[in-house]
């Protein structure tokens, strides 16, 4: 597969699809990227795997409106309105796209090689700021010492890192880090030195614009006899050419690092006079100095980009792999490549916010001295191949990203259009190139930390407070099914009161079938019929108190106990009924019942009885206050009545003084005068 050509993409105000357009269209890799190679970062639903750098793309995972791949480029929603945009090829970075669903879209290319950062509109280029943080190195200023071996490294004239400058990983050989953190960055040591450079000439138009820094180097090396012998011990090794490889061997690294360093105090006068000898399509490596880019491959290639790229984003020029025929294969990232920078995108996306929310060193004023960008190649611009328009490709800045609009991309860049310097192109946007404080270094590298931290809070927090969500979940799920359950228990209840008032209205209907017909009883005690109210004090239940006493000529003087109810249910009567019992064996005795009626408005009283000894009865009288004296009017006996039989009758009620009923019966029979038979007193035991 050919490389695409990386180039910058345009600054896109529009849709997505105008953007993708503009990107130049590349066959596609056979990368195979396992799904556990993106660990956590982006959700399944948003990246399927068949749509990975699958032809035909863009396609919707599930997301109506975001296309997770585009025709030789992926574009990675890392998180929500952050999308990274990346080329199918060695997973390299090409742009960050920020809120493309925005009515402004902003999108800056991050040049390969470049060794500054972009700043975009709003908070891109703060994006872009924290993502090379992440991404790529800085250029170590409060290190003297090593800031000079670092300059050296990277050979460029009149150029001065400052703390928007960063260098990729590409540039340490494998020891210059340490351990792999957890979030799949690695650490650079601090006592690295960049050493892998593929440094790569660029064409330049026919106004002079692109004068290389490297220009001087080519001289350099051109006199570095050790060049072409590095390239071809490195060939013999197995190593790639120097055209093809993104790295050089270490001895190779060696010699022109000298090279470089014996041409240090020459380069500023040369860059002055001679820029524009330098030789167009010329790449510099770091064997075999500057080589013709028509040389195409030299030699089998080195081993793969995990050797010096390992898990970092390549910052490998495709065009250079391009023009040495070497295809993205030769240069797939492993599996923790992709999950490093997965990481690194994942904690970029969260930083960003958090950079947001707490301004970090406050940049510098735009018209600050600096020194001049334009001098400085893209190298991307420079590793264009021929076939994509590389030669035209206006020189980009080092120090900045400079958008570039659609007919600039890197397939079709104009060859009579100068372009502005870099200092120009991003002119109103970060344009503090000038070098960092210690004060600001540290800032910024306990920034990067605090990101990294806040990301892994966020997330815990974030995992923390879903499962507080769901336990909540379950509580409420829970108290709804106890809710539940007592209102059907309630209903059962419900149910089972009506049953037993059924049950028990039935009983009623049997128990009193005469009585089914009949309304209710009223449990309110009847309201004394005012007739009888002279007769109220006589109501009550009352008990013998002490036992009545019997007498009469005839008989043998005896007790007897006796229970008395008198009372009335509304009507204008009272209802009497005198039960005896004999006093030791309780045996029922003589019993009476009937009515007491009143004459209305009169003190008259009408007492009529029945008694078990087969009399009946009527006596009248009159009540005068609590005394009532009665005298039998009428009797009437069974035909069968025992003898002697009873003549005349006579009664007195009275209510003493102590509250008490007494009750005097005298008679007169047939062999007897009217004699005192009865006399009880009783006492109330109820009202
Ligand atoms: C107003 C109601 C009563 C009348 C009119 C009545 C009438 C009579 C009469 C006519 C005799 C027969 C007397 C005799 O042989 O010479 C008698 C006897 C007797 N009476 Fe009464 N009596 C009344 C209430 C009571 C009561 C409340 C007792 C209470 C226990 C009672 C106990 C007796 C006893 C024990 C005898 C004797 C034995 C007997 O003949 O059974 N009487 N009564």
């Amino acid at each position: 597969m050919a490389v695409r050509a990386t180039g910058g993409v345009p600054h896109v105000a529009g849709d997505l699809a105008a953007l993708l357009a503009c990107a130049p269209a590349s066959s596609h890799t056979d990368l195979d990227l396992p799904m556990d190679a993106l660990p956590g970062v982006l959700p399944c639903r948003h990246l399927q795997k068949q749509c990975w750098l699958s032809p035909g793309c863009p396609v919707s995972c599930g997301m109506s409106s975001t296309p997770v791949c585009a025709s030789g480029q992926t574009l990675w929603k890392v998180h929500s309105g952050v999308f990274v945009f990346l080329s199918s090829d060695n997973f390299q970075v090409r742009g960050v796209l920020h809120c493309w669903l925005k009515s402004s879209l902003t999108l800056r290319c991050l040049q390969e090689h470049s060794f500054c950062f972009c700043s975009g509109q709003g908070d891109t280029g703060s994006y872009l700021f924290q993502l090379l943080c992440l991404l790529s190195h800085r250029f170590p200023l409060k290190d003297s010492k090593r800031l000079i071996q670092w300059l050296k490294a990277v050979q460029r004239d009149n150029w001065t890192p400052t703390k928007y400058s960063f260098l990729c990983s590409e540039h340490f050989t494998k020891d210059s880090f340490s351990k792999r953190l957890e979030d799949q960055h690695r650490l650079l040591k601090p006592t690295a030195v960049p050493s892998i450079f593929h440094l790569t000439e660029k064409k330049r138009g026919p106004a002079g614009h692109g004068r290389t820094r490297r220009k001087e180097a080519s001289k350099a090396k051109a006199g570095v006899s050790g060049h072409g012998s590095t390239a071809a011990s490195r060939g013999a090794a197995g190593s790639s050419s120097s055209s093809e490889t993104l790295m050089a061997k270490p001895e190779a690294r060696r010699l022109k690092r000298a090279a470089l360093q014996g041409e240090a105090a020459a380069r500023a006068p040369e860059e002055a006079a001679g820029q524009e000898q330098t030789p167009p399509s010329l790449q510099r490596t770091p064997g075999a100095g500057l080589a013709p880019v028509a040389g195409g491959s030299q030699g089998e290639r080195e081993g793969p980009a995990s050797e010096a790229c390992d898990g970092n984003p390549p910052c490998a020029d495709g065009a250079v792999a391009d023009k040495s025929g070497i295809s993205v294969e030769d240069f797939s990232p492993p599996g923790s490549g992709a999950c490093k920078f997965i990481g690194s995108l994942h904690s970029y996306s969260f930083s960003s916010r958090h950079t947001r929310e707490r301004p970090s060193v406050p940049r510098e004023p735009v018209d600050r001295k600096r020194p001049r960008r334009e001098v400085e190649p893209s190298c991307s611009g420079n590793s264009l191949g021929p076939d994509k328009g590389m030669a035209q490709s206006p020189p980009g800045s080092s120090l900045t990203a400079t958008p570039q609009k659609p007919s600039q991309g890197p397939s079709s860049p104009p060859a009579d259009v100068p372009p502005k310097p870099a200092a120009e192109a991003v002119k109103g946007e970060l344009s503090d190139a000038s070098p960092m404080s210690i004060n600001e270094v540290i800032l910024s590298a306990s920034g990067a930390c605090k990101l990294i931290d806040s990301l892994h809070s966020y997330c815990f927090s974030s995992r923390q407070n879903k499962s507080q969500v769901c336990c909540l979940r379950e509580q409420v799920e829970k108290k709804n099914g106890e809710l539940k359950s007592l209102r059907q228990r309630v209903s059962r209840s419900d149910s089972q009161v009506r049953q037993l008032r059924e049950k028990l209205d039935e009983l009623r209907r049997l128990s009193l079938p005469y009585l089914s017909g009949l309304p209710p009883p009223s449990r309110e005690p009847p309201k004394m019929n005012p007739v009888v109210e002279p007769l109220s004090w006589m109501l009550g239940t009352w008990l013998s108190d002490p036992p009545g006493a019997g007498t009469f000529p005839t008989l043998q003087p005896f007790q007897y106990l006796e229970e008395v109810h008198i009372s009335h249910v509304g009507q204008p009567m009272l209802n009497f009924s005198f039960n005896s019992f004999h006093p030791d064996t309780r045996k029922p005795m003589h019993r009476e019942c009937g009515f007491i009626r009143l004459k209305p408005d009169t003190n008259k009283v009408a007492f009529v009885s029945a008694q078990n000894t087969g009399i009946v009865e009527v006596e009248e009288g009159e009540v005068n206050g609590q005394e009532l004296c009665i005298a039998s009017h009428s009797i009437a006996r069974i035909s069968f009545a025992k003898e002697p039989h009873v003549e005349q009758i006579t009664r007195k009620f009275r209510l003493n003084s102590e509250g008490k009923l007494e009750q005097t019966v005298s008679m007169a029979t047939t062999t007897q005068p009217m004699t005192q038979h009865l006399h009880v007193t009783y006492k109330k035991v109820t009202p």
